[in-house]
């Protein structure tokens, strides 16, 4: 199953931030220092350099985030303390809460910025109270808190859905691929799907055998008992199949009557006895179908794999053997 992750958009979407932060708090700073805003000019110039190293901070995309965000936190409380330049600084607050959502999640976004809220509010009382900057009206950090909070909220609705559709998305995508490599009936792996983990082992140049097992006289069943039977007949052999299987090895639905089984590591020997087991064991458990017992069986091929031959050079082999089976009288293996 392919694994949905979007820690390279999240990679990008970081140092972008990062870098449009060194540069507007060092363009801020420019300005200041031509402003003679000694107060802004050294915190402009150090939230620049953090800026800076979150964005040279490559792969390790969780610490630079939170240097980003934090840096920015710092940055705004200083500006709504001091005022900035001339009362201006605590407009940028606004930025601050996409920016969170985006670096935390929803959850902890939430947390964040409601300690960020107590923290401009308790910057506000305290510019105010040590008189770090005297402009600010009454109604002013009223008015900011308000509108940052109503700011926040649309920020947070947004990334709320975001996610929500995002993890939907996700499922969707992966339920779909799980159905396509499926068989609907037996809900054995798919053809499709076998061919890819064949291609991979061939690629790993590992050693194991496959067996190829068909439904002896299916048609018959069909034609005697209906189609149903012949689907109930073919989910038994599925769970059959299925238990008794070892970790390693696979079982699929190759098509129509047909089995094929993936033995990986176990050598001719090792795949001859796993078919006598298998005929010991469909001779074992047949079929309920009403007052009926239906015993199927099987004919089954099995050829090697090896480094040297080419899945689908063995693939034929098994072929040729299981048609072999059938011909000498069926419900038995051919090697
Ligand atoms: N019920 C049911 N029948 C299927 C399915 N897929 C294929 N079949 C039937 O399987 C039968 C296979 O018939 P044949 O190829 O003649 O094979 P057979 O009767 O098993 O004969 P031998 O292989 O010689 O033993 C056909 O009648 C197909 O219609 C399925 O999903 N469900």
């Amino acid at each position: 199953m392919i694994s949905y992750s979007d820690m390279a958009e999240r990679k990008l979407i970081i140092r972008l931030f990062a870098a449009i932060g060194t540069v507007t708090t060092l363009c801020m700073a420019i300005i200041a220092l031509f402003n003679n805003q000694s107060t802004l000019v050294y915190p402009l110039l150090g939230s620049s350099a953090l800026f800076a190293s979150s964005f040279f901070l490559g792969d390790r995309v969780e610490i630079s985030s939170l240097i980003v965000l934090y840096t920015l936190y710092a940055l705004m409380i200083y500006l709504v303390l001091t005022g900035g330049s001339h009362g201006t600084g605590p407009i940028w607050v606004f930025i601050v809460s996409p920016v969170t959502f985006f670096v935390r999640g929803f959850k902890r976004g939430i947390i964040d910025l409601i300690i960020f809220v107590l923290c401009v509010t308790g910057a506000f009382y305290l510019s105010n109270y040590f008189k770090f900057y005297s402009g600010y009206s009454v109604y002013f950090p009223i008015r900011i808190i308000a509108s940052f909070i109503i700011v926040a909220l649309l920020s947070g609705f947004y990334e709320y859905f975001r996610q929500m559709y995002s993890h939907r998305l996700i499922e969707l995508v992966q339920k779909n691929e799980y159905l396509a490599t499926r068989d609907p009936l037996t809900n054995l792996p798919n053809r499709r799907y076998a061919m890819a983990e064949l291609e991979q082992f061939d690629a790993q140049q590992q050693t194991g055998s496959i067996i190829i097992a068909d439904v002896d006289n299916f048609k018959d069943i069909n034609d005697q008992y209906g189609h149903s039977v012949g689907d109930e007949v073919l989910k038994h052999l599925a769970d059959l199949f299925v238990a008794q299987l070892s970790e390693n090895d696979m079982v699929v639905r190759w098509g129509g009557e047909e089995f094929l089984f993936f033995l990986r590591h176990k050598n001719k020997q090792q795949a001859t006895q796993f078919a006598d087991d298998i005929h010991h064991a469909l001779s074992q458990n047949r079929l309920d179908i009403g007052v009926n017992q239906l015993a199927v069986t099987v004919s089954i091929g099995i050829s090697k794999l090896t480094t040297d031959v080419p899945i689908d050079k063995a693939m034929h082999k098994a072929d040729e053997l299981l048609y072999q089976a059938k011909k000498q009288g069926k419900n038995q293996t051919c090697v």
